[in-house]
């Protein structure tokens, strides 16, 4: 079967007053799927910037982008467009709901761009959020919610339309550690349950240990892979901060 995503020797240079920063520097990898895939490394390493070429925001220099076989190097904006609607979910470290309307209705959006007729959308809501465990609050308005339960709301808006896959930017990032917790579940409800292909980035190692591979980037190139297979969690995340101490970072918040 074809990867979600391929990307082949990714090159991302930024030229500033004569000075050229490698901040993607030849990156090749595959994410098969219903992979949970996490892209850690220290602040500057690139990571961002990757995202941003994955998630068709941003141009690479040179190299090609493959999701689902189509090589999105090559789209011009107007197809972009329909393809980040039709093939990615979003996850953003703030939440993006709409303010003014409530979770079923911020759902309800995502589906309705995506042209879903009406008659099916609340059918789709109901099932999203019995999968993801958020009945209870799809009424309420984001101003009502915990941090963790708007990025739950987001998660559901993220995975209602079936993209290929979900780009995660520092979900946890604005989170406290019990929002977290529910985030990270719902991630892992998603990639269980509905074998969504996730990719996160983050700086945390914890948040990372929830990942199934890992790839750990230095100065714009791959430096290091680890995956989680049959290990617990907790050994997993061990791995993870041994990798972390090797690249130089502290202890408590990963990098
Ligand atoms: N628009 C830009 N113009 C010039 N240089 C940039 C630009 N964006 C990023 N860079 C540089 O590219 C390198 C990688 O940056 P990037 O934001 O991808 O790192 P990161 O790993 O996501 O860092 P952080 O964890 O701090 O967000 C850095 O050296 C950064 O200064």
């Amino acid at each position: 079967m074809n990867p979600v995503l391929k990307v082949e020797n990714l090159q991302k240079y930024y030229k500033t007053k004569g000075a050229v920063t490698k901040a993607v520097d030849n990156i090749s990898f595959e994410v098969q799927r219903g992979e949970y895939i996490g892209i850690m490394g220290a602040s500057g390493s690139g990571k961002t910037t990757l995202l941003n070429c994955i998630s068709t925001i941003d141009h690479a220099t040179a190299g090609r982008i493959f999701i689902n076989s189509r090589d999105v190097t090559s789209l011009n904006e107007k197809k972009l467009a329909r393809f980040r609607r039709e093939e990615l979910g979003f996850i953003f470290q703030n939440f993006n709901l709409l303010d003014t309307l409530n979770g079923r209705d911020n759902i309800a959006l995502a589906l309705a761009i995506n042209g879903v007729e009406v008659r099916n959308i609340p059918r789709l809501i109901e099932q999203v959020a019995a999968d993801l465990e958020i009945s209870a609050i799809l009424d309420k308005y984001p101003y009502e919610m915990s941090g963790g339960q708007q990025q739950r709301i987001a998660c559901a808006r993220a995975i209602v339309t079936k993209p290929s896959l979900i780009l995660a930017d520092e979900p946890t990032g604005a989170l406290d550690s019990k929002s977290a917790g529910m985030l990270l579940d719902s991630l892992s409800l998603m990639n269980e349950k509905k074998e969504a292909t996730i990719l996160m980035v983050t700086h945390d190692a914890f948040t990372a240990s929830h990942c199934k591979r890992i790839l750990f980037i230095k100065d714009g190139k791959i430096f290091n892979e680890i995956v989680r297979g049959a290990k617990s969690r907790k050994l997993f995340f061990d791995e993870i901060m041994q990798v972390i101490s090797f690249l130089g970072g502290d202890k408590g918040h990963a990098f």
